[in-house]
């Protein structure tokens, strides 16, 4: 990467600066490999927060199958992290996970899970697991809510059988031709997945991050206080592909000591470690034994380090500064928070990131934990909240006296409660990893790149005043 015009005398962030375009030799976006160099195994730049309001189990394995990676949090209990990593894993590669509920359940139960809008949809399955029926989403919007979703069945059972469709285009094709947009895939009578037809070209598109036994891949974090060891060896028991140990001020003693007791154990997954924002903290925490550094203190939409601490650096130049650093030891960076728009991420790996990690963002998806909720105007929204509030502290800690826990408590550095509203056009995750993988191909290929290193290494950078930035909004009503 390199500064057009000159560099700026201060730190940056994502909004003071621009992409310039190069002369291409890249002429179709879809020759643009966005996989990340930095040993994990993704396919697509796109790690998931370990945020309790953001990657469970489900989340982690839609991204995975898209090529993603998704972070499971340090704050789920141990036992619960090994069913949710167990549970991933053996989950399909290329149909959607089933959505299932039993014929009882009601109309307003189904409707705190999915939203009401075409392409998704509810596979019914009885006592013994048999396939009973599916309802479109659509119907959930027209249906009584106390209705039983087993009376919306009618006519015949629609469904694909696993050995009609060998592969994602010949699916398309088959719910072209049966006019469905959603349904669920069968073997042997019972429900393995299901397909719409937009995953169905998804997976014509996208490849999905597997392991060497080709299940979903999937991470986790730990922190760097109580048994590290255990649970590190614990997770990779499970069978986690990347540890993640994480921690608010990741250039500390107690982070080192961690990262050293994890990269002694020899667990053959890489080590990622942070937060971090200077290239010193980048060179200890790799001399340490981290592959891959989490960059960034303060640009999360849940956090409030900054206001209270006034600690933190515009991330821009956090991940500009460390990548520089981890490249030069042969390890890696990902730019951690304050994603909001596709040219963030294209702007965080300009600055040398192998991947970025996103948040708040992926909270407002059906795939997000928790279950949806309506406002008074009727808009779609989940909770969220970050991982050092009151609200996340007194669950970590809820098990400490109450002196011990009011003492935590004074501490809070984010905010206990948020809504973060579902996109009507986008409410999937999948809708939101199209958006930002569409916006990056074109941002390689405007950079006339096709692989994330040769985007880093091509990519021409502008400062711009905040008219600039606010000159490339849309504008959605007249002036
Ligand atoms: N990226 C970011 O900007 C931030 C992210 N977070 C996220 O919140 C979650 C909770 O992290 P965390 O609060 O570190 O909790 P942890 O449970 O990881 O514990 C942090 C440990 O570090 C000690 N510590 C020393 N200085 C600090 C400091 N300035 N801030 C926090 N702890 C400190 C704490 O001791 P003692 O409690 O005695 O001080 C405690 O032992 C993590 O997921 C983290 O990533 C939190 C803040 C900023
Ligand atoms: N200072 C705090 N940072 C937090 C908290 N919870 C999460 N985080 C950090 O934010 C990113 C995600 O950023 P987003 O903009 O995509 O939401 C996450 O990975 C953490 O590093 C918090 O309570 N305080
Ligand atoms: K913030």
């Amino acid at each position: 990467m390199r500064f057009t015009g000159g560099s700026a005398p201060h730190d940056l962030t994502y909004s003071d600066v621009f992409l310039v375009p190069s002369r291409s030799d890249v002429t179709s976006r879809l020759d643009v490999d966005l996989a990340p160099d930095d040993g994990t195994g993704a396919r697509i730049p796109i790690v998931s927060a370990n945020m309790n309001s953001v990657t469970g189990p489900t989340l982690a394995a839609a991204l995975a199958r898209r090529g993603g990676l998704g972070v499971l949090p340090q704050d789920m209990p141990l036992q619960q992290l090994d069913e949710a990593i167990r549970w991933v894993k053996r989950q399909p590669t290329w149909f959607d996970t089933p959505l299932t509920l039993a014929a009882d359940d009601t109309v307003s139960h189904a409707r705190t899970l999915i939203p009401a809008l075409d392409g998704h949809g509810v596979v019914l399955i009885g006592a013994d697991g048999e396939y009973l029926g599916c309802i479109a989403a659509t119907r959930l919007g027209t249906a009584l809510p106390d209705a039983r979703l087993g009376d919306l069945l009618h006519g015949p059972l629609t469904s694909i059988d696993v050995d009609d469709i060998e592969t994602p285009r010949a699916a398309f094709d088959l719910l072209v031709a049966a006019d469905l947009q959603f349904a669920p895939v069968l073997h042997h009578g019972q429900v393995v997945g299901t397909l719409s037809r937009r995953s169905a070209l998804r997976s014509t598109i996208y490849q999905p991050a597997v392991d060497a036994s080709g299940r979903l891949r999937v991470a986790a974090a730990l922190g760097i206080n109580g048994d590290v060891e255990r649970k590190a060896r614990a997770l990779v028991e499970a069978g986690v592909d990347t540890l993640v140990i994480d921690t608010a001020h990741g250039h500390q003693e107690s982070m080192l000591r961690a990262i050293r007791i994890v990269a002694d154990l020899g667990l053959g997954v890489p080590i990622v470690a942070g937060n971090i924002v200077t290239a010193e903290g980048a060179r200890d925490l790799v001399e340490a034994g981290a592959d891959i550094l989490k960059v960034g203190v303060g640009p999360g939409a849940m956090c409030t380090t900054r206001m209270m601490t006034a600690v933190g650096r515009p991330q821009f130049s956090a991940v500009l500064e460390t990548a520089q650093a981890a490249h030069e030891l042969g390890a890696h960076v990902w730019a951690d928070g304050g994603v909001r728009y596709p040219r963030d991420v294209a702007l965080a790996l300009a600055a040398g990131a192998a991947s970025v990690m996103i948040g708040s963002w992926f909270a407002g998806t059906i795939e997000a934990p928790g279950t949806l909720e309506t406002d008074d105007d009727g808009r779609v929204y989940k909770q969220s909240w970050g991982m050092a509030s009151t609200k996340a502290v007194q669950a970590r800690f809820g098990r400490l006296s109450p002196y011990e826990l009011a003492r935590k408590e004074l501490f809070a550095e984010g905010i206990s409660s948020s809504k973060i509203y579902l996109d009507p056009l986008r409410p999937s995750i999948e809708d939101l990893l199209d958006m930002i993988t569409s916006g990056l191909r074109s941002s390689f290929t405007y950079a006339g790149a096709r692989t994330v290193p040769e985007f880093r290494e091509r990519a021409v950078v502008g400062l711009q005043s905040a008219a600039g930035y606010e000159e490339g909004k849309a504008l959605p009503v007249s002036w």
